[in-house]
């Protein structure tokens, strides 16, 4: 059947639709100016009339950006045999004196627009059937297209949903992330909706829409629909694998509606969460395995890396500690003569025996605060019931008590930062051993040191491998989770981007940080650039996240089909997944620029005759993709002289702006850019014999939407060439 065509003159409902949206234009500013008049905000009183005329302007702020869109779609149902349209849009509006109301896209009802279901059994009142899905393109108050996706009396689906999703995909990137509210598709639509407080694996290809989609997850967490769950923006947090691309992805929180929401690097939240802002964070393992050639040694890093990042670690630290901690109280007591107003002055005396008793009984109850609070509370609890303080007087008691607990908190717990304490614990076989969760071969595996090749920086340092087990120490001692003020919160929603890199022992110690079912992991395991720091499964994830759902999203939206079938060539040598299916889109042939291996300039010319050409196609926002800074910096200043100018983006303090880039392979992950050039896209530069160098191969050619460029100076590489 052929699709119910757009253009005014053809689709039979056009003007119907387009008187429609002017009224709704009108109800809309007819309310935002009701909200926007102080003078019918009027409550009993001044205060009253105050504080509704502040909420009243709140709502037409909120409204106001919609004027120009008020929906994108609309929905006919059939309920007790009544017809009704329902109008979808971004943010909900209520039309109190007519039919202009407009349903959020993040409701209940808003994800019947999105499935496919053909009915549904709303919570009250009787079960309804869908009998028309329309997708409505306006733009600037314009009706400009009207697609019909599904329409019962027409034979069902029309392929609408796949025509509108094309003519999407056809746009040009932008300088952040978009949302894709108007577009998306029946199982991404499942995924952002899995039911709120379970947590949620989100395993998809690369261009699968999941950073897209933990973002709009993120935004339907904080709807009120969502009830006891509903989320608080402030209080959640997305980690992304690098600053360049944390900054370009929260672009995406303003469109969505949201604000305040930390988007930052699991770097930055564990040095934050130390109390290290400075320390610079190393990773020797991916050093080793990139320049030791010696097989034995490279195994045994990774191996030592992964048991760092075990589960079971968390346990070694947990009776680590607690040996620690019952060392440190022997011979300890409390005494201090404690004056309650209005009573002699009594002696509080608190033997080793009792206070080894609630050091196990805060071991047992583990609080999020750590076992530091934890104990501090419980004697100050037991204080205040043995001496039967008076409410008025508790804070005069607890202020005697202050400095003879801190002397010996300070006692027991000092002296354990998080750093010193993990390498204590590393380095010694007995304290491994105490917990008797690890084997003599393992405890041997971590007591070795494969990586002493590697150099260490001269700056305080810590590597990605030990962190973990350091914020377990801090977890457990100064406790783990969101600081608001100086008290110490579980995150009420965390976003995990590039999920395939967190350990096992970060997922527990994630979770311990957040409410129970609250994390939304994002990832690719055929992606992982990172295997001896991530998991080996996604099972060994659910084991941390108590009822976790594994979600895959099968189909990848990114690029042409020129681009997606060139990344699946390299893909292939590696991944051990069924092929993934790409949205059939026709673009541009992928271009190679190929030069004499001795060729004066080397690339040069070559690069620049490509940003020529990708310009010429049309593309303002285009990269230059190398394989390293240096030769990002290097480029970057010789292609002036070729009349190119191209920024670099070669730290993690740069920003994407838009137009030309020119940015190093790891910093690329993750961004997309209308067209995109890989330099040196050889085997010199990529060896071809090591798995690693195809997967950052397969990140450069898979960056571009619509146009693509390889360029050598000498043959191209064996893979793309
Ligand atoms: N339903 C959709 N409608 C329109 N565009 C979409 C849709 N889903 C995904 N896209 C687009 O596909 C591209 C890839 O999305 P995204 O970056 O979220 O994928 P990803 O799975 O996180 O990729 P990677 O693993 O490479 O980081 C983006 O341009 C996004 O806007």
């Amino acid at each position: 059947m052929p699709v119910a065509e757009s253009r005014p003159e053809t689709h039979p409902d056009f003007e119907l639709e387009r008187e429609h949206l002017s009224q709704t234009v009108a109800a809309m500013i007819r309310q935002i100016e009701f909200w926007e008049d102080r003078d019918r905000q009027m409550g009993a009183d001044l205060e009253t009339s105050i504080i509704l005329g502040d909420q009243a302007e709140e709502f037409a702020a909120m409204l106001s950006p919609h004027v120009h869109q008020p929906f994108f779609g609309s929905l006919k149902v059939r309920v007790a045999g009544r017809e009704q349209t329902l109008y979808v849009g971004k943010h909900g509006f209520r039309d109190v004196k007519g039919p202009y109301s407009v349903v959020s896209w993040d409701s209940e009802v808003g994800s019947l627009f999105y499935s496919d279901a053909l009915g549904w059994t709303p919570r009250k009142g009787s079960a309804g059937v869908i009998k028309r899905r329309r997708q409505l393109d306006v733009h600037s108050k314009k009706l400009l297209r009207v697609t019909d996706l599904y329409d019962d009396e027409h034979g069902g689906d029309t392929g609408g949903r796949e025509e509108v999703l094309l003519r999407r995909l056809q746009e040009d990137s932008t300088a952040g992330m978009r949302d894709v509210v108007e577009t998306l598709q029946p199982e991404q639509n499942a995924a952002m909706r899995a039911p709120a407080g379970t947590p949620v694996i989100i395993q998809g290809a690369a261009g699968s829409g999941k950073t897209t989609i933990g973002f709009h997850r993120l935004t339907w967490m904080t709807n009120p629909d969502r009830g006891v769950h509903r989320a608080r923006p402030e209080a959640c947090m997305v980690l992304m694998p690098n600053r360049v691309l944390a900054a370009y992805a929260a672009r995406i929180l303003p469109e969505l509606g949201i604000e305040r929401v930390v988007v930052t690097t699991p770097e930055a939240w564990a040095t934050g969460l130390l109390g290290l802002e400075k320390l610079e964070v190393t990773d020797r393992t991916l050093s080793l395995l990139l320049t030791d050639r010696d097989n034995t040694r490279r195994a045994l890093a990774w191996r030592k890396a992964k048991l760092l990042g075990d589960a079971r670690m968390l346990d070694v630290v947990r009776t680590h500690l607690w040996g620690k901690f019952n060392a440190g109280l022997a011979g300890q007591s409390i005494r201090e003569s404690i004056e309650v107003r209005g009573r002699e002055p009594v002696v509080l005396h608190f033997p080793e025996t009792e206070l080894a008793a609630m050091l196990r009984d805060v071991f047992a109850a583990d609080p999020l605060a750590g076992y530091r609070a934890g104990m501090r509370r419980a004697i100050e609890t037991e204080a205040l019931s043995r001496l039967n303080v008076p409410e008025g007087e508790e804070a005069g008691v607890l202020r005697q008590l202050s400095a003879p607990l801190t002397t010996f908190l300070g006692r027991v717990f000092a002296s354990t930062t998080p750093i010193t304490e993990a390498r204590r614990l590393l380095g010694s076989a007995d304290a491994l051993a105490a917990s008797g969760l690890l084997t003599d071969r393992e405890i041997q595996l971590l007591l070795t040191d494969p990586l002493s090749g590697i150099p260490t920086p001269r700056r305080a340092n810590a590597d990605v491998t030990e962190i973990p087990v350091m914020l377990a120490v801090q977890a457990f001692t100064g406790g783990i989770g969101r600081l608001d003020g100086r008290t110490l919160e579980p995150f009420d929603h965390v976003v995990l981007d590039e999920a395939q890199d967190y350990s096992p022992l970060l997922y527990a110690l994630l979770g311990r940080a957040t409410r129970p079912g609250h994390i939304t992991a994002l990832g690719d395991l055929n992606q992982g650039m990172h295997g001896y720091k991530g998991p080996s499964s996604w099972e060994a994830v659910q084991a941390q996240l108590p009822g976790a759902q594994v979600l895959t999203l099968g189909r990848t939206y990114r690029s042409t089909r020129q681009i997606t079938e060139l990344g699946a060539r390299i893909a292939a040598t590696y991944n051990r997944a069924a092929a993934v299916q790409g949205v059939d889109r026709d673009g541009a042939d992928v271009q190679r620029y190929v030069a004499p291996a001795d060729a004066p300039h080397g690339e040069l010319p070559l690069i620049a005759q490509a940003v020529k050409d990708a310009q010429a196609a049309g593309h303002r926002n285009i990269a230059i993709v190398t394989r390293r800074g240096v030769d990002a910096d290097r480029l970057a200043e010789a292609l002036r002289e070729f009349d190119t100018d191209a920024q670099p983006i070669t730290t993690q303090e740069h920003r994407f702006r838009g137009g030309l880039v020119i940015l190093p392979v790891n910093l690329a992950k993750g961004l997309e850019f209308s067209a995109a050039i890989v330099a040196s896209a050889n085997a010199q530069t990529y060896d071809e014999s090591t798995e690693y160098e195809r997967r950052l191969l397969y990140v450069s050619a898979s960056r571009a939407l619509h146009w693509l460029g390889l360029v050598s100076a000498g043959d191209l590489h064996p893979l793309i060439a």
